[in-house]
């Protein structure tokens, strides 16, 4: 079942068009978008994570049109975005339950799942400390463990693996592929990388155009 649809979907900045009607739809299971630098990938997934409105076109959560649909939509959104900038000053567990608040999340509950996920991607033992102490990696790790609070149907990641050592990226794409058992997880990389053979589809974004790959 498609969860997600986008039908004759356009975003132009200024005169700029970056995606040029674009219909695809995102099912249960794991969608990589591929594409050179710069190709539209961040944008496209900007624009299923109802972070920013298309030029034209209808995106359909669930079988509803947005707008109607943007606050179910964003219920069910797990948005871990490229380049974010996280409060320094706080613990990275202190952010995450911050996060897990703004979702409505029993906290509880989410900081237990915080704590599985942490242990999965090597993060655990740093959940206490300030992120001003964070690598970039941990960064990244932290921005992706928060998407996956609450078990979100949608899970939007913009290069999750990128900046990551081979055994991290590893265990970051082990989680990955566990979400996408459950979710539509829709995944920016550069590269067709080894989460390509988990991939329920593949689809290449070039020159504003979304294809399968
Ligand atoms: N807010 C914006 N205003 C103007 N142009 C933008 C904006 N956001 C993106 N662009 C342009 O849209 C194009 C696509 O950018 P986008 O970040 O989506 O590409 P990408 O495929 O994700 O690239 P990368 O792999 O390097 O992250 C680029 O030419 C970029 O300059």
């Amino acid at each position: 079942m498609t969860l997600l649809q986008l039908d004759l979907v356009r975003k132009s900045y200024g005169r700029k068009r970056v995606l040029d009607d674009v219909t695809a739809g995102f099912p249960i299971g794991l969608t990589l978008l591929i594409g050179p630098s710069g190709a539209g990938k961040s944008t496209l997934l900007r624009l299923l994570a109802s972070a920013e409105r298309p030029s034209r076109g209808t995106i359909i959560w669930d079988g509803t049109p947005l707008p109607a649909a943007r606050t179910a939509l964003r219920r069910s959104l797990g948005y871990a975005p490229q380049a974010v900038e996280l409060p320094d000053d706080l613990s990275a567990r202190a952010f995450a339950m911050h996060m897990a608040a703004l979702k409505g999340l029993d906290l509880v509950a989410a900081d237990r799942q915080l704590g599985a996920i942490t242990d999965a991607i090597g993060l655990h033992s740093d959940i206490d400390n300030r992120i001003i102490t964070y690598s970039g990696g941990m960064r990244r790790r932290l921005i992706f463990a928060q998407a996956l609070l609450g078990a979100p149907k949608l899970l939007a990641l913009d290069e999750p693996t990128a900046e990551l050592d081979g055994e991290t990226a590893r265990r970051v794409g082990a989680q990955v592929i566990e979400q996408a058992k459950s979710a539509a997880v829709i995944v920016t990389t550069h590269l067709a990388d080894e989460l390509a053979q988990y991939a329920t589809q593949v689809l290449r974004v070039d020159e504003g155009r979304v294809i399968p790959a």
